[in-house]
């Protein structure tokens, strides 16, 4: 305990944690994390290139900070020291230093996904062009064109001055039956064009009323921007206190006295370095945000009292972290009780795949009192050393982007919405398009109620002017262009009624199959809740052990108790489908999940669950019925009998009625009533089927008005082959 650590040892010398630890990694000694306690012959290494006013200077030269910072850099391109940190972890400790391998996250991670614009051939084109000159014609047409996809045969004829039947001829005659209103797919038409003479460019059209497309930003975020943090926890933990502490040890002399604004979020200053909190505790926040596609979390404070230990919401706010693949910062609250155990939870926390630095993990932990503020300080520093490992970077001078943190519609000020900018500057006169609504920026303020001008990344504001109120986890989307602001902005809202008639589909077990087949799915999300632990861990390990093909069951949230909220919201938010063991939804789960569209499995019979399951991915869903008539019966004579009611003396003219027969009673070729049969008899004895050719009397459930004449058409319903 008493060695330096990484981060203590790049503090010390003016280095960044990351730096130091690239460098070791370069050196081949395993990093796992910035806690790491370093080891004689290491810091002897690291003095070599770190120490400050080192004794012989590295190359002859005196160093300047800036110096180790671009030699750091450089080198994590070549020496693939990610995979190094990969394999130390399993797929539950989400460190911060195990990023960079395959998470979805930032902008940086979109770029390269669009953009294919070029075509081979064009340039070749251009210079046969120059060698040889076209013959002249009449009319001379381009001899390169741009297309977009789905372009028609029609359309492709026009482009390049052929008759649309030569084209439909020339396609007919290499087998691809087609028509002149047919789309082609994309080699097709660029044989075609060249088979005439023409380069054919595909254009990609962006969608500009889509608001995720601006946020696919280019290599060129290189400042620094603060981290946005979300603090989760169970109830009563600390959650809230922690949020206010922070806020007032941190309140900036200006702002001493100053009316402190709920906007959602705040901003805090230490050593320094800004630090972005969500301040709605709890995963509501954060996962309607995700459900809405939004992840702007960077790290996530786990609040656990240290005199209550890990308790259920605990592990619904580690799995929310875990799927949006956001670090965790564990804060272990309320050590100054006298009950306080931290230990405890340490262990209780491994179970659930976060362990400590000296314990052979890579999860940080932090014991503090969020009443007395003891160790609110090293928090926040753990908060700038996870943000600086995160490389969490931006551009300021852009126009803004960012996210809805929380919308109101305010009885004097109208639509007021409080929006973190993630990239760009926000000014007050922006126009702006916030989800599916739209409008200038009328008014501006920050979380301490002061009026600003303008706010750079990572910087929650809230501000008036839109014309309607937007939703929490809406996108927003500044333009240079009020005319565009509005038309994109009006597109989205006329999108949106459309979008509003269509059902979302979400997974089901019933279009599980489909999904599965259309390739939309490898994992397949289960949420599991249940009676008692046992009973959870049974079925999530049978659950686990199905296997089909391609398809990997994932459980992203275990829980024993009844299906709650924050269940559904997980599940919307990771198309998950809930499975409920001898538990059922309360109120609001139950009403969430017609909204959300999220499919509850309520179970009693663990086989049962692993059987549907498992057929469904097999897309053997339960069995599909038609109905099939199975004969004819006329009334010949009816008997009126008290306490019997009707009884009908029939005939089978064709097939047979059976016991279990469903029957509809049809008079002068009308249905008049559809149902069961109650009795059916030969003579006085009950008659499991009666034949074609025979007498028999018979009763219908709950139906008394049968006359001579009627038929009765008796029906069962098969199983039908898929
Ligand atoms: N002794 C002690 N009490 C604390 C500490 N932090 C919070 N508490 C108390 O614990 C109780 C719950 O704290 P909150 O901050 O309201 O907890 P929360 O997690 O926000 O709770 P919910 O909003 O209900 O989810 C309050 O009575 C706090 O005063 C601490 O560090 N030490």
């Amino acid at each position: 305990m008493s060695k330096i650590r990484i981060h203590e040892y790049a503090k010390e010398n003016g280095v960044s944690s990351k730096e130091v630890m690239e460098f070791l990694q370069n050196k081949g000694i395993e990093v796992n994390s910035h806690m790491k306690s370093l080891e004689d012959e290491e810091i002897t290494v690291l003095n070599k290139k770190f120490k400050k006013n080192p004794a012989k200077p590295e190359a002859g030269k005196e160093k300047k900070p800036g110096q180790g910072r671009s030699q750091g850099q450089k080198s994590s391109n070549t020496s693939g020291n990610n995979q190094n940190q990969g394999q130390n972890k399993g797929p539950n400790s989400k460190g911060p230093q195990n990023k960079g391998q395959g998470q979805n996250r930032g902008p940086q991670n979109k770029r390269n996904q669009k953009n294919r614009r070029h075509k081979p051939g064009q340039k070749g084109l251009k210079r046969n062009q120059n060698q040889k000159p076209a013959p002249k014609k009449e009319v001379e047409l381009p001899r390169e064109f741009k297309y977009q996809e789905g372009i028609t045969v029609g359309e492709l004829a026009e482009k390049i001055g052929v008759d649309a039947s030569k084209i439909v001829k020339d396609l007919f005659m290499v087998g691809v039956m087609t028509n002149i209103n047919q789309s082609l797919d994309n080699d097709s038409v660029e044989l075609i064009a060249s088979d005439h003479g023409f380069t054919a460019e595909l254009e990609v059209v962006v969608d500009n009323t889509d608001l995720e497309n601006y946020f696919e930003l280019g290599d060129d975020l290189d400042e620094e921007r603060p981290s946005v943090v979300t603090i989760m926890g169970h109830v009563d933990h600390g959650k809230t206190t922690l949020l206010d502490s922070i806020r007032h040890t941190k309140v900036t002399a200006g702002e001493a006295g100053g009316i402190t604004q709920h906007i959602g979020a705040y901003q805090i200053e230490n050593k320094g370095k800004k630090i972005t909190f969500l301040d709605t505790p709890g995963h509501a926040a954060f996962t309607t945000m995700r459900s809405r596609g939004a992840q702007v979390t960077d790290i996530t404070i786990l609040v656990v009292a240290a005199d209550d230990g890990v308790m259920p919401q605990t592990i619904e706010a580690i799995n929310h972290a875990k799927a949006a693949e956001v670090p965790i910062i564990v804060a272990v609250n309320k050590v100054d009780k006298p009950t306080a155990n931290p230990d405890r939870v340490m262990t209780e926390l491994g179970e659930h795949g976060l362990y400590p630095e000296d314990w052979g993990g890579d999860t940080i932990f932090v014991q503090l009192s969020a009443l007395s503020g003891d160790g609110i300080e090293n928090l926040l520093e753990m908060i700038t050393l996870v943000g600086e490992v995160e490389e969490l970077k931006t551009k300021s001078d852009m126009p803004a982007i960012g996210t809805v943190i929380e919308a109101e519609l305010d009885k004097s000020r109208g639509p007021a919405a409080s929006l973190l900018v993630q990239h760009g500057t926000l000014r007050v006169g922006d126009s702006i398009v916030v989800g599916n609504t739209f409008g200038k920026v009328r008014a501006m303020v920050d979380d301490t109620g002061s009026r600003i001008q303008e706010a750079g990344p990572s910087t929650p504001v809230e501000i008036t002017g839109l014309n309607d109120v937007p939703l929490a986890g809406d996108r927003f989307v500044v333009f240079t262009d009020d005319k565009k602001a509005r038309s994109i902005g009006e597109a989205r809202s006329e999108q949106q009624v459309v979008k509003d008639r269509e059902q979302t589909q979400k997974v089901s077990i019933d279009n599980l199959f489909e999904q599965m087949k259309e390739g939309e799915m490898k994992d397949l999300n289960l949420i599991i809740k249940g009676d008692v632990q046992g009973s959870v861990e049974a079925l999530s390990a049978s659950l686990m052990k199905i296997d089909v093909e391609g398809i990997n069951v994932r459980i992203i949230h275990t829980g024993v108790g009844a299906i709650n909220e924050s269940d559904v919201t997980l599940a919307s938010a990771s198309s998950a489908i809930i499975i409920g063991f001898n538990v059922r939804p309360d109120v609001n789960a139950k009403k969430a999940a017609d909204r959300e569209k999220v499919d509850l499995r309520l179970h009693s019979i663990i086989y049962k669950v692993i059987e549907e399951i498992e057929s469904a991915m097999k897309g053997m869903l339960d069995p599909e019925y038609e109905e099939k008539v199975i004969g004819n019966v006329e009334v010949r004579q009816t008997f009126k009998v008290s306490k019997v009611g009707t009884i009908a003396g029939a005939y089978v003219t064709d097939g047979k009625i059976t016991r279990d027969s469903s029957v509809r009673v049809i008079r002068e070729g009308i249905v008049i009533y559809e149902g069961e049969l109650d009795t059916l008899k030969r003579f006085k004895d009950d008659a499991k089927e009666v034949a074609a050719g025979y007498e028999c009397g018979i009763t219908i459930k709950k139906f008394n008005d049968l006359k001579e004449g009627d038929q009765i058409e008796p029906y069962i319903m098969v199983e039908i082959e898929r």
